[in-house]
């Protein structure tokens, strides 16, 4: 698979390495050779089978202009654009495009947004209240995290309400640490997720592309990662 990674940072190096282990051919593109979107030309752009994105929330969406309405197929990694998803899957719809977005292509994440609906389903009626405290690097922009809020989205599909508070901490190099709290009169339950790496993030990037690759439509990964 020909391959182009947009973002030369923490995580778009390691989505790099872990392409090009798995034998695909890779391109990255880093901020200075593709300031503005610049870099992506119409030519330039079909010459790949799919874009992964982990740049910034701004950055992000100036490159899903220009790769959806060409007709590309992109992962998206980068966090805190949400507020556009609409805008973005609309043009993906109305061009060809084809947009695999998630905020956590670790497969323990996932793993924890089943486990966080059988916790919440099996202490909602016993009088427990919900919150989530999410800790990452200083160097992060977005807060809360992009895991954190799909982490409450879960919950409030089991509770039947977003009344969730999201606590977010910004420490070090942390790779990212999400943890379910259910606080009742007496005790506290908690359900944590602790990346010790970014790696599997990288694998389950390059994971979604190999299975966008064969496939067309817009997608969440929490909704295809059983099939990859
Ligand atoms: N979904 C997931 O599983 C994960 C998501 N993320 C998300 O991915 C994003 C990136 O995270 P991380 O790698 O830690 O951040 P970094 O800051 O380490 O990397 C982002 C990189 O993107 C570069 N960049 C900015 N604009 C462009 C552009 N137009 N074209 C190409 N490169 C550009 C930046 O360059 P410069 O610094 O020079 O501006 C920087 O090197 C964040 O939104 C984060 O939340 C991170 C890990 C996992
Ligand atoms: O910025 C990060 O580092 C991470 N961002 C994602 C998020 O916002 O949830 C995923 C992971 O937690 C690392």
């Amino acid at each position: 698979m020909r391959l182009l990674v947009l973002g030369a940072g923490k995580t778009g190096k390691l989505v790099a390495e872990v392409a090009a282990e798995h034998g695909h051919s890779v391109h990255v593109l880093d901020a200075t050779e593709n300031k503005d979107g610049a870099a992506l030309t119409h030519p330039f752009v079909t010459g790949f089978d799919v874009v992964i994105d982990f740049t910034t929330p701004e950055s992000v969406i100036t490159n899903m202009r220009a790769c959806l309405a060409v007709g590309a197929k992109m992962v998206i990694g980068t966090t805190g654009w949400y507020e556009k998803l609409a805008d973005m899957k609309a043009l993906a719809e109305r061009r060809g495009g084809s947009l695999l977005y998630g905020t956590n292509y670790s497969i323990g994440v996932q793993k924890m947004f089943a486990l966080a609906r059988y916790f919440t389903t099996a202490l909602k009626e016993s009088g427990y209240t919900f919150s989530i405290e999410e800790t990452h690097h200083t160097s992060k922009v977005d807060a809360p995290s992009g895991t954190a809020l799909t982490l409450r989205d879960n919950v409030a599909s089991v509770l039947g309400n977003t009344d969730i508070r999201i606590e977010a901490h910004r420490v070090g190099d942390a790779a990212g640490t999400h943890t379910l709290i259910a606080t009742g009169p007496n005790d506290r339950l908690l359900l944590t997720h602790e990346s010790t790496s970014r790696k599997p993030f990288a694998e389950g990037a390059v994971r979604a592309a190999e299975w966008l690759s064969t496939h067309s439509g817009i997608y969440d990964f929490q909704d295809v990662v059983e099939k990859l």
